[in-house]
């Protein structure tokens, strides 16, 4: 039944003259080639498509009988005139709708059974049957003013689109109507005092459309004062006729000042008092100028500058003879060959580093027969990172840009000579709080009562500096007298010049403590900057092992 109406629907399409002057007798062939007769025999159709059609099993006494059906409503119409122009007009609407319904074909087709009824009774219903297709188009129009069809090229979503508009754009439609008509008026010199009206009422309308219209117009210009000097002129002309001329003054730009301090993401007026904004800004201030007050000692700049601490430009590092291509590129030898480039000085790092140990809780720890290095800090500090750039044996620990990836006190060791410690960070981390609690809880416990433990280092970012927890955790040493360490991690994010005044806040802070060893060091686990010297300094702490 589906491919007889669609077979229909594409032969009344094609051969639309054709079939209002014969009538069709009869439908022959099936499935691809089916061809359909005329009163006077000819075929005038073979319809083709039928091969590209999914059911294939419809046999020809359905689309026969489809057909006739067609052609009786047809000649019916065909009887009454006015009703098959109007059905022609109805049908130029419909077919210049299809992009539409067209591709919503069988959703329409659904509709189809309900409307069978309903159509028969009308004309939009005949001419809906006999289409075949879009109904809901249909339907909207035969309820419609066919007339406006005709002027607007049938666009009948447009038409009903502009419909829908609201109040306000169609009040704007129409104040446009009468600027538009004051225009006209305006420059033709019949300007009656109809048009005066219309005027008067546009301004006072919409104010806004209406000021741009009696903008003057600027004509700017030079002329010569009486010195002979040249100034700037401006005529306005305005819009009554009269011109007027001023000397141009110079344009003040507003500037609109952010205050970046400001994180209350409030407007200054919003019942702040004034008094409050400039304390907590200057507070604020202070800080960072005092950062930039400080003066690195000469021991520190020397010591930034030699190992090429700090962010640096490639063609720098290219220039001092080291291959940027590498890992760490800082940790060789510069202008080194291949082999050289492996290796690590004569050192306890040159050992391969084994996992061996990793504990929850206090009562896992291994026992401590190696001396231990810890490497404690801030999530996301870099500590295992740093583990790896010591022993350039890159993914031996697992490293994450999401803080809080470490969460057990892993132990590994290095030839049974030295133990390095793995810790879990403190503060913020993806982690319960529970949890992250707990292993604060347990790095605590591990840096003020481990027994084999002969340094801690502790890692600071270079970039944030010490925080509360940092200075914590050394309270919490200088309380056991654990030897601890301050390693500045990611200098190469931060300018030279920070990297050597962070060093020496950092010392000058501290130089009280009693259990701090000093200096601060400095490294980049990403350029390998400094990583040469840290393990010179750790690696004395493996010689002291007993055999
Ligand atoms: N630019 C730069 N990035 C670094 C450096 N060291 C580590 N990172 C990056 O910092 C992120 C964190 O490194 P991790 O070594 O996992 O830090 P972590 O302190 O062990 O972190 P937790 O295990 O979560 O406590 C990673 O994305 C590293 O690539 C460095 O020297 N320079
Ligand atoms: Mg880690």
């Amino acid at each position: 039944m589906a491919v007889g109406i669609r077979m229909k629907r594409r032969v009344v399409d094609k051969y639309a003259d054709r079939r209002r002057n014969k009538n069709i007798v009869g439908a022959k062939g099936h499935g691809g080639r089916y061809n359909m007769e005329d009163s006077d025999g000819e075929v005038f159709a073979r319809v083709e498509e039928l091969a590209h059609l999914p059911n294939m099993s419809v046999k020809g006494r359905n689309l026969r009988s489809s057909i006739k059906q067609s052609e009786k409503r047809f000649a019916r119409r065909e009887e009454n005139d006015s009703e098959l122009s109007s059905w022609r007009m109805r049908r130029s609407v419909v077919s210049k709708d299809v992009g539409r319904e067209r591709k919503s074909f069988f959703g329409v087709r659904k509709e189809r059974g309900k409307d069978v009824d309903a159509a028969k009774k009308g004309k939009a219903g005949d001419a809906r049957l006999f289409a075949g297709k879009p109904l809901r188009a249909m339907r909207k129009v035969a309820d419609e003013d066919f007339s406006d069809y005709e002027h607007n090229g049938g666009d009948f979503y447009r038409r009903r689109e502009r419909s829908m508009k609201t109040e306000a754009s169609a009040g704007k439609i129409r104040l446009k109507r009468r600027k538009f008509d004051v225009e006209l008026a305006e420059d033709s010199p019949r300007c009656d005092a109809e048009s005066v009206e219309l005027e008067k009422h546009a301004v006072t309308k919409d104010g806004e459309n209406q000021i741009s219209e009696q903008k003057p117009i600027r004509r700017p210009t030079r002329v010569l004062d009486k010195t002979g000097k040249k100034i700037r002129v401006q005529t306005k002309a305005m819009e009554k006729g009269s011109t007027e001329t001023s000397v141009s003054k110079k344009t003040t730009r507003r500037v609109i000042k952010i205050d970046p301090y400001d994180i209350s993401n409030k407007r200054l007026d919003d019942g702040v008092p004034k008094s409050d904004i400039s304390v907590e800004k200057e507070t604020v201030v202070s800080m960072n100028a005092q950062f930039r007050a400080i003066q690195p000692s000469a021991g520190i700049l020397s010591f930034v500058e030699e190992n090429l601490l700090g962010r640096r430009r490639l063609i720098e590092l290219q220039n001092a003879g080291y291959n940027v291509k590498l890992s760490a590129p800082l940790d060789n030898t510069p202008f080194s060959s291949a082999t050289d480039r492996e290796k690590i000085e004569d050192n306890v790092f040159r050992n391969k580093l084994e996992f061996f140990a990793a504990a929850k809780m206090s009562s896992s720890f291994p026992s401590p027969t190696l001396p231990e290095i810890a490497f404690a800090g801030r999530s996301n500090v870099g500590k295992s990172s740093l583990l790896n750039a010591l022993t350039r044996q890159w993914g031996v620990v697992r490293v994450s840009d999401k803080p809080g990836l470490t969460q057990t006190i892993n132990f590994f060791k290095l030839a049974s000579k030295l133990c390095l410690v793995d810790l879990p960070g403190y503060g913020f981390a993806y982690a319960k709080e529970e949890v992250k609690e707990n292993w604060e809880e347990l790095v605590k416990e591990f840096v003020s009562t481990r027994v084999g433990l002969q340094r801690v280092c502790l890692l600071v970012d270079t970039k944030w500096g010490m925080k509360a927890r940092d200075l914590e955790l050394i309270e919490l040493m200088e309380r056991s007298k654990t030897p601890y360490q301050i390693v500045l991690t990611k200098t190469d994010i931060a300018f030279p010049i920070d990297v050597a005044r962070r060093a020496m806040q950092i010392q000058e802070n501290l130089k009280n403590n009693k259990s701090i060893i000093d200096p601060v060091m400095m490294v980049s686990s990403k350029s390998g900057a400094g990583i040469r010297t840290l393990r010179n300094v750790l690696a004395k702490i493996a010689r002291f092992v007993k055999p």
